[in-house]
């Protein structure tokens, strides 16, 4: 296992796939840095007129909710329907799952477009799979495990990879699920870490098309350990957001190997 999620992030490196992101206006440069310091391409694009030609030559996208409005919920739909006729991975980030109903009626229709991977904290995730949630805005009231049973039930009803987020990270799919505790609190204190992570796993999926559970376990094991040793350098979350770029940058096989604490079920 350890093999293959290594395998994934280098192809990441060597391959530099386009991500294309539809995504929200307070990460789209942490998110854009996240994936080129991991050696991916991003590009920021919803226009009506261009949506689809871009999808056409990204390898994967990712929809993320964050900042949603009429005209680019418009935007998404278009992008997900091009995805969807090309064959395409397509990452949903539901950011602020019920929080507002426009949210909860916006990320009804996205699931009817069937989703590669869903990536979202464990408020989020309960939201989505209709487990009583509360919610805060964009930040989770809940652990992580607590989201376990709705991320398993709505990976069976919507038979896309679920990802919850949190202190552990749970990457769920029909029949299985891996659990990783890599990661350090000072990442929920920065905005825009699970949408960076959403990214990464838009990244993995383009060079991993046939195994987006893995892909998405190779995401966010990068994810935690690039943030394991931020933390190791940072007094607080300036520092760390600085440090998780170069952490990611300069990944080795040899860390990746040693700090990786991967949990798989069965
Ligand atoms: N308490 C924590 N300990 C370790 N890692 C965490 C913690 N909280 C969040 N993370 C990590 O931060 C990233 C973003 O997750 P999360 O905060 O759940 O998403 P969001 O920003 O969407 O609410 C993930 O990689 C997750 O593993
Ligand atoms: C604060 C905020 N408000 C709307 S989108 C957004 C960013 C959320 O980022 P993340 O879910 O990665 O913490
Ligand atoms: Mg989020």
């Amino acid at each position: 296992m350890k093999e293959q999620l290594w395998s994934i992030l280098s192809a990441v490196r060597q391959n530099s796939p386009l991500v294309h992101n539809i995504t929200n206006y307070v990460v789209m440069n942490n998110t854009a840095n996240a994936l080129l310091a991991a050696g991916a391409s991003p590009v920021m694009a919803h226009a009506h007129s261009e949506v689809s030609d871009m999808v056409s030559i990204a390898g994967a996208l990712v929809v993320n909710i964050g900042t949603l409005d009429e005209y680019w919920v418009e935007s998404m739909k278009l992008a997900v329907k091009q995805a969807n006729a090309l064959q395409k991975a397509w990452v949903l980030d539901p950011v602020g799952a019920g929080a507002t109903s426009y949210r909860n009626n916006v990320l009804e229709e996205l699931l009817s477009y069937r989703p590669t991977v869903i990536r979202g904290n464990a408020s989020e995730i309960m939201a989505l799979a209709k487990f009583s949630s509360n919610t805060k805005g964009v930040d989770s009231t809940s652990l992580s495990e607590e989201a376990l049973e709705a991320a398993q039930q709505l990976s069976e009803t919507t038979s896309a990879v679920v990802c919850v987020s949190g202190a552990t990270d749970y990457i769920v799919n029909k029949s299985n699920y891996n659990a990783l505790s890599n990661g350090h609190v000072l990442m929920s204190r920065i905005t825009g870490m699970g949408c960076t992570a959403s990214a990464l796993v838009g990244a993995c999926c383009a060079v991993s098309a046939d195994n987006a559970f893995a892909a998405t376990t190779a995401a966010m094991a990068l994810m935690g350990i690039a943030g394991d040793i931020a933390a190791e350098k940072a007094p607080g979350p300036g520092t760390m957001q600085v440090q998780f770029l170069d952490a990611l940058y300069q990944l080795s096989e040899y860390d990746f190997r040693e700090r990786l604490k991967l949990e798989t079920n069965p």
